[in-house]
């Protein structure tokens, strides 16, 4: 979703001072998540994969959680034309590893398969999806998960382990992750601060000085505007796809997307400093639905399941009988 989710920078435009770092709008206080768990994980379908689900009913623009992310990369659209520039998600993933190893082998299976990780024991990964997957939750509490042993392992055992691979099919890996798991947050200075000065990494959820160093290299990175930082997050980044409803309607009675990511009074997505992401309902959700909202027009490498499409496809061969 690098390509895809775009949202403006923590500091861009909605009245919202990104100086103050940790503090929040008025209108995310006034909505602030309840201690009651909120969102759970569970498998939708093997084609589809993880989502998220609601853990309790949750009210209209109620704020259900805000989570800091796994790990920050930098992207540009150049990457994807030129395999001889794609190394800075690489070294996101690599220092992500480091120190959330069984969080992102379990969350995101595929990359761990491209990168040679057999997929863990069902035990081991109930654990994660029980305790640790939630880690980076800022607001907002965690339900258990929902996911069968046997879900998981018809799931799991779908992506082919690359018993020993290249360095260069691991970078391309962690390329096609980003592209459709990350949310692109435009520079606009964040970069700009923690980077000109040769300072380095200035926080622990900038990218890593190994991904910086990595864009650098190829010309990528401070020299150059179309080049955005992209941030995977261990539960925002599991939420799945829905089509928003020819002609729109009204959200409470839809099947469109219940979610939006959302802060400040701009109606527009936007991070919560530094790089936390912000999931909103955009109506009142009851327990053990899907959390969904638009990935918009960027380009979807999927046959999409969503329930609008579903309904279409019944009413198409309803039509047709
Ligand atoms: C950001 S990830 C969401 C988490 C993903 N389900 C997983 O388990 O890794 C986006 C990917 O999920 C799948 N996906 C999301 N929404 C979908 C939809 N409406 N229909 C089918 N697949 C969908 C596609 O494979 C897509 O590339």
């Amino acid at each position: 979703m690098a390509s895809s989710h775009t949202a403006e920078g923590s500091d861009g435009g909605d009245g919202f001072d990104a100086a103050k770092q940790g503090s929040l709008p008025l209108d995310f206080l006034g909505n602030v998540p309840s201690d009651l768990p909120a969102v759970t994980v569970g498998l939708v379908s093997p084609t589809v994969g993880y989502g998220l689900f609601a853990a309790r009913d949750i009210g209209k623009n109620e704020f259900i959680f805000t989570e800091a992310p796994l790990m920050t990369g930098l992207y540009n659209e150049m990457y994807v034309a030129d395999p001889s520039l794609v190394h800075s998600q690489h070294q996101a993933y690599r220092e992500a590893l480091a120190h959330s190893r069984f969080e992102l082998n379990t969350a995101f299976p595929l990359l761990a398969a491209r990168n040679g990780f057999h997929p863990l024991s069902y035990n081991e990964a109930q654990r994660v999806l029980v305790t640790t997957i939630g880690k980076n939750l800022i607001h907002g509490r965690l339900g258990a998960t929902t996911v069968s042993q046997v879900e998981y392992e018809s799931y799991s055992s779908r992506f082919h382990v690359a018993e020993f691979p290249l360095e260069e099919d691991s970078r391309r890996a962690a390329l096609d992750f980003f592209k459709h798991y990350a949310f692109q947050a435009r520079r606009r200075g964040l970069l700009g601060r923690s980077l000109a000065g040769g300072i380095g990494r200035s926080s622990p959820l900038d990218p890593p000085a190994s991904a910086v160093a990595a864009a650098d290299a190829v010309g990528l990175t401070t020299a150059n505007p179309s080049t955005n930082e992209a941030c995977i997050y261990l539960l925002g980044s599991l939420i799945n796809h829905c089509c928003t409803p020819a002609g729109g309607g009204a959200p409470d009675a839809w099947l469109g997307p219940n979610c939006e990511w959302r802060i400040g009074s701009s109606g527009l997505a936007q991070f919560v400093p530094p790089r936390h992401i912000c999931v909103q309902a955009r109506r009142a959700i009851k327990q053990g639905e899907q959390l969904t909202w638009d990935y918009g027009k960027r380009e979807k490498s999927f046959v999409c399941e969503c329930a609008n499409c579903r309904r279409n496809l019944v009413a198409h061969y309803c039509r047709v009988l």
